[in-house]
């Protein structure tokens, strides 16, 4: 906590020479007072001092953009989520402010409401059940390592990725998820994105491109896919297309963290099951908000805000900005100014 703090107070001092340098600084706390002559190629750019990574772990987050934690949440809080999961698609609970999304193959269909029919429910910050995951001790102590110790839970998901009707619309375009946040800088954010179940490439595991954290927010749009594709599944125009990919095979409970510039998505659902996944993307309450407008993100903020228009009758003039502020909610620490 002490290291982070005076991190904080570095980077004001520093603040001219940008974060990174004051990063470099920090790296070393034990090498003596800081004097420009000391500064090197930065070591940790997307990591903070504390003891909860090894430096293997370190380095492979700095490298890659991603680490993922073996076994990290309990079976017992996994049938917990999916149970209220299971209530919510009955329709026994409706969470202030959650969305439900259907695939787009049966967005206009009648179909009542089941696990067989909501792909995806997100913004569940108000139900106390399924939160329990943002509050989880064990993940939070991992998500310090990147947000430090004031930390607000921004975006909430559950994901019931459907069995592929054929049209491969089951997929989620390779994107970055800052596209999606008004607010910065993006290496004080990290998502956490857990397996309720076995996850691999058949039933459409989290795809990456490593080291891709290192680069910019890229503009996105939707990708010219025959099938269709869902609402807001924006996706990255121009990628590598030689690039490699790493399939993120996981079990239940693994947990992937990964940058909110790491370039990702995931493949169809060749399989009959609901691929199941829980999600919460968290930022440093010290983080800024930013107004997107004129910027690549204008797409996601009329989305967004067209939506919410629709359902809740929020004015349309209102922000991206308005809409985390809203919703963000403080899991750890002081909410500073997010
Ligand atoms: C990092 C992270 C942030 C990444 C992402 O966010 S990825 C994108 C995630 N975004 C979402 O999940 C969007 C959230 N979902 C929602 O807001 C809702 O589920 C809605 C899609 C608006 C549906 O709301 P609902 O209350 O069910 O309203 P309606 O059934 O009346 O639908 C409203 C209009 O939307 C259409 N729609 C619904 N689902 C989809 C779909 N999957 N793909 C394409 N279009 C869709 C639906 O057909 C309807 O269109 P119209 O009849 O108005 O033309
Ligand atoms: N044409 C495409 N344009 C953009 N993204 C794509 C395209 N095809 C696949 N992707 C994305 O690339 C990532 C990796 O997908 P992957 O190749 O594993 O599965 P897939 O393309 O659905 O199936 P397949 O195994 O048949 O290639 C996913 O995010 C997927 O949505
Ligand atoms: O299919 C998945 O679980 C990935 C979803 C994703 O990347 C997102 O919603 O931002
Ligand atoms: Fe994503
Ligand atoms: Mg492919």
């Amino acid at each position: 906590m002490n290291q982070s703090r005076s991190c904080g107070r570095l980077r004001i001092m520093l603040g001219h020479l940008g974060q990174r340098w004051a990063g470099a600084a920090v790296a070393h706390p034990t090498s003596g007072a800081v004097s420009p002559n000391s500064f090197q190629t930065p070591q940790f750019q997307y990591t903070r001092d504390n003891n909860v990574l090894s430096l293997e772990q370190r380095q492979f987050y700095e490298e890659n953009g991603y680490l993922v934690i073996k076994n990290l949440v309990s079976d017992a809080d996994i049938k917990r989520f999916r149970n209220e999961f299971e209530r919510i698609c009955k329709g026994e609970v409706k969470p202030e402010q959650m969305t439900i999304m259907r695939d787009v193959t049966i967005a206009k269909s009648e179909y009542a409401p089941s696990e067989r029919t909501v792909s995806k429910v997100q913004s569940f910050q108000e139900d106390e059940e399924l939160f329990r995951y943002c509050t989880l001790p064990e993940v939070l102590k991992y998500v310090e390592c990147f947000t430090g110790p004031n930390i607000m839970a921004m975006h909430t998901m559950l994901i019931n990725k459907p069995p592929d009707s054929g049209k491969k619309t089951s997929r989620h375009p390779l994107h970055q998820d800052l596209h999606y946040f008004p607010f910065r800088p993006s290496n004080d954010i990290v998502c956490a994105w857990t397996a309720m179940e076995h996850v691999d490439r058949n039933n459409g595991c989290l795809c990456v491109l490593p080291g891709t954290h290192k680069g910019y927010l890229k503009p996105h749009g939707y990708p010219k896919w025959e099938g269709g594709v869902n609402i807001m599944f924006h996706g990255i125009q121009d990628y590598d297309e030689n690039s490699p990919r790493v399939h993120l095979v996981m079990e239940k409970g693994d947990t992937v963290f990964f940058h909110p510039l790491l370039i990702h998505g995931s493949g169809w659902n060749r399989t009959q099951g609901y691929r199941k996944v829980i999600s919460c993307h968290f930022a440093s309450a010290d983080c800024h908000y930013i107004d997107v407008k004129g910027t690549s993100q204008e797409i996601t903020e009329r989305e967004v805000v067209g939506v919410g228009n629709k359902i809740y009758g929020i004015p349309k003039d209102t922000s991206l900005k308005d809409v985390f502020r809203f919703r963000g909610r403080l899991v750890k620490g002081e909410r500073t100014n997010l």
